[in-house]
């Protein structure tokens, strides 16, 4: 019997609101993932980002999260982890998986008894009790992957340890073309295995900017957004035109970091 490689994903966003489509994203990299022979998906993670991350019309981490709750309602291996939105400020993408991979890795030795060490491991690999070690990879749809080209907005050893250490899955989006993307990186067409590109032939164009600008404009965004979380919406009155000025005019965290210390080097 082959074994499969127990596998967590994990997608971070703004999540402002959570839509159907963030919700089918999971749901297409379980089926691809699966469709490999080689893993075993054993839960999603839903990581919404923390408030300083600055991006225009973004309400409050609360509100998103409990969003976020209501919507995974009617899902049993999908849930939203509140750690990065409870951090002081905004937390670099590699280190929110580097806390859920270490949270990963204890819950497992925890079950393993504590006594995993790597020859161990090795021995007990064909006991029936042997647990393999868990992956954890990032799940985003292919316009996030297209910016790791865009200047200041990921420190090039981050893109390298999510690439190289965790992985990624990338779900196709309209206007984005991964793999032509990827063909024009010499460093992504040499970690190409550890890219799962996922295909969505049911395309559609659904965005929580498309949400919000429906909601202000009074217009129905059923069948896009599951019923609990617009009662919730509309209950709070979360999406108006002052809560789309938000953080206006403001560069988003990553930039602004950025250009801090590039501004300390030029001193
Ligand atoms: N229609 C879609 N197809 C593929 N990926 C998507 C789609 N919508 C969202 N995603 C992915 O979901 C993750 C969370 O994205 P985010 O919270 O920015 O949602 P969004 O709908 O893109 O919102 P916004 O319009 O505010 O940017 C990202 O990885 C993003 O690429
Ligand atoms: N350098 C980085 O780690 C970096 C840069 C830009 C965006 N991100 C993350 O990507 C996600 C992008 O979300 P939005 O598409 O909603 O802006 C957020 O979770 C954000 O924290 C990370
Ligand atoms: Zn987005």
């Amino acid at each position: 019997m082959i074994r499969r490689i127990p596998l967590a994903l994990l997608a971070c966003g703004s999540f402002n609101p959570i839509t159907n489509m963030h919700m089918r994203l999971f749901e297409l990299a379980r089926d691809h993932l699966h469709q490999t022979g080689r893993y075993q998906v054993t839960e999603g993670i839903i990581s919404p980002v923390n408030d300083s991350y600055g991006k225009k019309g973004l309400v409050p981490a609360k509100h998103r999260i409990a969003m976020v709750q209501l919507a995974l309602e009617t899902s049993d291996w999908i849930r939203v982890d509140p750690w990065e939105s409870e951090q002081d400020g905004w937390t670099e993408t590699a280190k929110v998986l580097r806390h859920h991979y270490e949270k990963l890795l204890q819950l497992r030795n925890e079950s393993t008894g504590n006594y995993c060490s790597k020859e161990r491991l090795r021995e007990d690999s064909l006991s029936p009790h042997y647990k393999a070690v868990p992956e954890l990879k990032l799940l985003c749809g292919a316009d996030v992957l297209e910016t790791f080209r865009t200047p200041n907005l990921w420190k090039e050893e981050h893109i390298k340890e999510l690439v190289e250490k965790f992985g990624l899955v990338c779900v196709s989006r309209v206007g984005h073309d991964p793999l032509q993307f990827i063909y024009e990186s010499d460093f992504l067409t040499k970690h190409q295995h550890n890219i799962h590109l996922v295909r969505e032939w049911i395309q559609n164009e659904k965005s929580s900017t498309h949400i919000r600008r429906a909601l202000r404009r009074g217009q129905s965004v059923k069948y896009l957004v599951p019923d609990s979380v617009i009662n919730y919406i509309r209950q709070h009155n979360i999406y108006t035109e002052d809560s789309e000025q938000n953080n206006e005019g403001d560069q988003i965290q990553p930039l602004k970091l950025q250009s801090t210390q590039i501004n300390a080097l030029d001193d």
